[in-house]
């Protein structure tokens, strides 16, 4: 059973003019793949991210989660499904800065509800020490480098343990040495958790080392 799948999307933008910008859409990500999205700029890959993410829901075609039908169900439901079952990773970190590094990782865990936070800080302490930011916890979030920060956003995107992590140019604000470290990070997610991971990126050289890239064209899947 597909973690995702996506059934026939179509999208269209009305302003100015009624534009289709994404053309019956279908493909599923299987638990434990590392897949990528390519495509020129402008060929609906944000688009379809925003989707997939559940964030939105004006759009026609069917989507399954988890095996679950989620077209169609209420945006809080969504909500809901979104803060447990997916984490997220931007081409900006979007860090609180007035607050600690550990706070940060901890704040969708708190968020969710689930864990104490006596449980969540233990947690927040294993994935920042899985990304070498162990000891650096206790700085606020504006003390650290451009890549430490970004680490620091995918040790926060992993604290509820999450069923998929979606990612939109995760090496895109990165220069080549932190997008390399970056990028050996999913590596070791997807080979030591089986972390399933749907990432969007421009970098070939990222897009190579995924187990699967799906490549878009003027709103199609051309490839995957
Ligand atoms: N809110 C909007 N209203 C109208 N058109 C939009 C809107 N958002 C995006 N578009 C158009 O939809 C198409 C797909 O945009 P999208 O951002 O998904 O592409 P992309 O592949 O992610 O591009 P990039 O690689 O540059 O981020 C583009 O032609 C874009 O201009």
């Amino acid at each position: 059973m597909p973690v995702l799948e996506a059934k026939n999307i179509d999208k269209f933008f009305y302003n100015p003019t009624k534009t289709q910008v994404l053309k019956k859409v279908s493909f599923g990500v299987e638990k434990g793949e590392f897949v990528s999205i390519v495509g020129k700029s402008g060929c609906g890959k944000s688009t379809l991210l925003y989707i997939l993410s559940t964030m939105d829901t004006d759009y026609q075609g069917e989507m399954h989660m988890d095996g679950e039908m989620i077209s169609g169900k209420p945006k809080n439901y969504l909500a809901q499904i979104r803060n447990a079952k997916i984490g997220f990773v931007f081409q900006f970190h979007y860090l609180l800065n007035e607050f600690s590094v550990l706070e940060n990782v901890l704040i969708p865990g708190l968020k969710l509800g689930i864990h104490s936070r006596d449980e969540l800080e233990h947690r927040a302490m294993e994935k920042l020490k899985f990304f070498d930011m162990q000891d650096h916890a206790l700085k606020r979030a504006n003390q650290l480098s451009g890549g430490q920060k970004q680490r620091v956003a995918i040790a926060r995107a992993l604290i509820n343990d999450p069923l998929l992590i979606m990612g939109d140019e995760p090496t895109g604000n990165l220069d080549k040495k932190n997008s390399d470290i970056v990028f050996h990070k999913f590596r070791e997610m997807a080979q030591q958790f089986k972390q399933t991971m749907l990432i969007v990126t421009h970098d070939p050289e990222f897009a190579e080392g995924t187990d699967r890239t799906i490549e878009m064209e003027d709103g199609r899947v051309i490839r995957q």
